[in-house]
């Protein structure tokens, strides 16, 4: 087993160890500006830094507060990732996918991704507005698997789940995210590109993380995801606006209540 998921197996013991809880549901990642809705999950049994987890990467971003919550939502032991690792932090794929390799080594089977992210459509550019991902483009120019093991993504986002959100709330729209690897935003150039590309969503995180939860583990079985961004911003070169991690701070606190409550509605139902 590569050592990218013995670090998961022993993150995940550690998990079970501090939680006093055997197995884990489901999982869901609080992106930038998503972490003010946390607390509608519940209140959390424990709370655990990820520096305290084997594997775990500091965290390093603004509004990524690398704690994880375990939470009981619907019957559920449900663990909430505050925060995130991504690519552009310098410490390589397996660092970024570690969270969702930890919750799957610790039982969960269904994860839910959120991210905040640039509206590229103007059904997608209702900011402070989640938008249900349909699909993702991997433009990061990395991958968190290696190996012959070849993996099925013509449903990376589950179709269960998401007519589950849709019929949670009608006025989801939906669309495509492009994952870059950032720390840039993007030229009004590449939005164009990526416009022609069929995104409607460009953001720097989740679509590794959906991969490694499509592949699994050796030991077990792949993860349905369900995923939502935030439209924090109208895509660089839409607008007359420029773009900063403040303001995408900002509106995740301006629509705390709107995210809290979809995850509510959604998670004791996954
Ligand atoms: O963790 P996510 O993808 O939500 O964070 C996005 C991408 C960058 O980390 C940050 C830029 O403002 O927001
Ligand atoms: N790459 C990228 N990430 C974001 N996160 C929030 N907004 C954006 C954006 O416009 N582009």
């Amino acid at each position: 087993m590569s050592d990218a998921f013995v670090r998961a197996a022993e993150a995940a013991q550690a998990l079970r160890e501090r939680a006093g809880v055997a197995s884990f549901d489901a999982a869901v990642v609080l992106g930038s500006g998503w972490v003010p809705a946390a607390d509608a999950l519940g209140t959390p049994s424990a709370e655990i830094a990820v520096t305290d987890l084997p594997g775990f990467a500091p965290p390093a971003v603004a509004g990524h507060a690398g704690r994880i919550r375990v939470v009981e939502c619907g019957g559920r032991h449900v663990l909430v990732f505050l925060g995130r690792t991504h690519l552009y932090e310098g410490h390589g794929t397996d660092a970024v996918v570690h969270g969702v390799r930890t919750a799957l080594a610790a039982g969960v089977r269904t994860v839910v991704l959120t991210n905040a992210a640039g509206g590229l459509r103007p059904e997608t550019q209702r900011v402070g507005e989640p938008v249900l991902i349909s699909d993702h483009i991997n433009l990061t120019g990395d991958h968190p698997l290696t190996g012959a093991t070849f993996v099925d993504m013509s449903e990376a986002y589950s179709a269960r789940l998401r007519d589950l959100a849709r019929t949670a709330d009608p006025s989801l729209a939906e669309g495509v995210y492009a994952a870059l690897r950032g720390p840039t935003y993007e030229t009004p150039a590449e939005i164009r590109m990526l416009r022609t590309l069929g995104a409607d969503l460009v953001g720097m995180s989740t679509a590794l993380e959906t991969i490694a939860a499509r592949r699994g583990l050796p030991d077990a079985e792949p993860a349905e995801v369900l995923a939502f961004s935030l439209v924090t911003n109208v895509a660089a070169g839409l607008s007359d606006r420029h773009l900063d991690h403040a303001e995408v701070l900002a509106e995740g606190r301006a629509a705390a209540a709107r995210m809290g409550a979809l995850l509510a509605t959604l998670v004791p139902k996954l």
